[in-house]
């Protein structure tokens, strides 16, 4: 196994995407995010608005038609569109100066058959990163999902994955991979799979099969429902801005530990919620 590292602070800081002069919102990148149910709408909001406040420029989001208005309600830049009709046509291609990437998964219920076509038709037309989170993970594991990743990878778009410990563990089992160490855990699923792999926990192991990173500098008021949510936004507005995805995975949860820090210290360990770390993105920019 490849050795452990960290980004330092000045390489997380080189890495931040400030806008340039001319930009314009879609020059900034677009997140397209395929999120939400009608069991979890919330999951939808929390990784729209994360998106958008970690610098997407233009955050759409397809929903489940029965969270369409909640996602409205919650921020109305966003736009907001339902999956019936999402088609192959309507899925993001990044192009040099007008990057773009996926979200899909959270909010999905892991065994729901539609959840598992919308995954597949992602994975096979979106032209640009995909981020897979929550209930889209499921999906992988099996033979169809498995093809589709190596298609992706054989095309040169990159996946990035974001499963906590349980998600792993289920990712693991077709390849029977050892799941003690987690920093092995994410090298092991980045090779098997040809994603970058973010293991996440107290601790969040980043590989891309070549590359392992620790990031260590969360704390236990982000284990509350949600908090992944807002991560899997995060890091998918960095991938939509351009960056490469083992560093939009890193400085992403980095910022989002950052955040859950601020939050922390404004609403105590016991009251921070997922909204409270959405709103102390600001303060995680700001630390570096
Ligand atoms: N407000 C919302 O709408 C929310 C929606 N969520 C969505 O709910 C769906 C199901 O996600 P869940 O994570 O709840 O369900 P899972 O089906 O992933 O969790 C089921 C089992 O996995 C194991 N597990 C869960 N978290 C673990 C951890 N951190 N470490 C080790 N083992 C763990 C446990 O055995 C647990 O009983 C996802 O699509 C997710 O995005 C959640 O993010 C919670 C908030
Ligand atoms: N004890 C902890 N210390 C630091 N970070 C934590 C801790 N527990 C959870 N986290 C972080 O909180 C997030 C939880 O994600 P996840 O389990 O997917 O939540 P959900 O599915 O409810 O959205 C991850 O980014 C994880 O690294």
């Amino acid at each position: 196994m490849a050795d452990v590292r960290s980004y330092t602070s000045d390489e997380l800081t080189a890495l931040l995407p400030l806008p340039e002069r001319e930009a314009n919102k879609y020059t900034r990148g677009v997140l397209f995010a395929v999120v939400g149910s009608a069991q979890y709408p919330g999951a939808a909001c929390l990784a729209g608005t994360a998106g958008q406040r970690t610098g997407a420029g233009y955050t759409r989001v397809t929903t489940a038609p029965e969270a369409e208005d909640l996602v409205r309600s919650c921020s109305p830049s966003l736009v907001v569109r339902s999956f019936e009709g999402l088609a192959a046509a309507d899925l993001p291609v990044a192009r040099d100066g007008h990057p773009a990437a996926c979200v899909v998964g959270c909010g999905f219920d892991p065994n729901d058959e539609k959840s598992a076509s919308l995954v597949h038709l992602v994975l096979k037309h979106a032209a640009a990163p995909v981020l897979v989170d929550g209930g889209a993970l499921q999906t992988l594991a099996s033979s169809k999902g498995r093809r589709l990743l190596r298609r992706r990878f054989v095309n040169g778009w990159p996946t990035v994955v974001t499963p906590h410990a349980g998600e792993a563990a289920r990712l693991a089992k077709p390849f029977d991979l050892p799941v003690d160490d987690h920093a092995e855990l994410a090298h092991a699923i980045a090779l098997a799979y040809g994603v970058i792999a973010a293991v996440k926990g107290p601790e969040t192991f980043v590989s891309d099969g070549e590359q392992i990173v620790r990031m260590a500098e969360g704390t236990p008021a982000l284990a509350k429902a949600g908090t992944g949510d807002v991560l899997a936004g995060m890091v998918g507005a960095l991938l939509a801005q351009g960056l490469d995805p083992l560093d939009a995975a890193v400085l992403g949860a980095t910022l989002h530990a950052r955040a859950g820090r601020a939050a922390e210290a404004l609403m105590t360990s016991i009251a921070t919620t997922a909204e409270d770390v959405i709103d102390a993105i600001p303060a995680a920019l700001r630390s570096f």
